[in-house]
């Protein structure tokens, strides 16, 4: 096995670290740091492995400044935006204040959106129009829970949040998209889906939006799982042919190890 064989490496792998609501504005810059740090004393690449981290809203300022002031190679992104740009929305976020802030991603729909707030396909196709008015990658984050994957219908459960997710966009904006295939019965649960079905589910995605809006934007859409993943299992997954990057939870709070998912070529087995 080699990496050069593996399909994901025709696009630039993407490890994302969502903080969830954890670390606040001063415990983020401090984080951003040292994880810089480590990765710099490792010699890490961005050009070939993009890195990007999704702090809580307060902290985006901060973020901003360090990276901009010490001109860090890491990019950044918003956990949620309003599907409106201004107004009375009171709690919300416009897109155009990520932008302004230089976010280059956005999350939409991530499941604890989808299940504490209940947000539906519909609201987060809005949402997924406004990150492309204002210049943001979104980040469509789809999967089953247990009873569906139980039940053995996973495929057709996500697949259509996908085609919900992504109505009405360019051939264009497909090819930019990020799509993060996060099992529910998986996140932060310690119960981590095998690298095939990984593979299974971000294959079938591809597909689809192969089907919807071409074979070269399809291509270019970079594919993410995400579900207890750590340094441990990182490799094994990021070798599927359609896996171009792992969303990350828990493993993100922690310096060492979330850089060592960034590194994960290293733990890949060549001949
Ligand atoms: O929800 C997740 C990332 O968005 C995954 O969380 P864990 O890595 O903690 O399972």
């Amino acid at each position: 096995m080699t990496t050069s064989t593996n399909g994901a490496f025709d696009r630039r792998p993407l490890i994302a670290g969502n903080w969830k609501m954890n670390l606040d504005h001063m415990q983020g810059i401090t984080f951003l740091q040292k994880l810089a740090w480590t990765l710099d004393d490792a010699g890490h690449d961005f050009s070939r492995v993009e890195v990007s981290v999704f702090p809580p809203f307060t902290d985006l300022r901060g973020v901003q400044t360090l990276v901009k002031g010490d001109t860090l190679d890491v990019v950044y992104g918003g956990q949620d935006l309003s599907p409106e740009d201004s107004g009375a929305y009171t709690g919300d976020i416009s897109g155009q204040f990520l932008q302004k802030l230089d976010c280059t991603y956005v999350l939409v729909g991530h499941s604890e959106r989808r299940t504490i707030h209940a947000e539906s396909d519909e609201l987060l196709n809005r949402k997924v129009h406004a990150a492309y008015r204002h210049g943001l990658v979104p980040v469509l984050c789809v999967g089953e829970g247990l009873e569906v994957r139980q039940a053995g219908t996973h495929v057709e459960h996500t697949l259509e949040q996908l085609r919900r997710g992504v109505a009405d966009l360019s051939a264009e904006q497909v090819s930019s998209l990020v799509v993060a295939y996060e099992p529910v019965w998986a996140i932060g649960t310690g119960e981590v889906a095998g690298p095939e079905d990984a593979q299974e589910m971000c294959a079938a995605i591809r597909s689809e939006l192969e089907t919807l809006s071409g074979a070269e934007a399809a291509a270019r859409t970079r594919l993410l799982y995400g579900g207890s993943v750590k340094a441990a299992n990182a490799a094994s997954i990021l070798r599927e042919r359609d896996v171009d990057g792992v969303l990350v939870g828990g493993a993100s709070l922690d310096v060492a190890e979330f850089a060592s998912i960034v590194r994960f070529e290293q733990h890949l087995v060549t001949d």
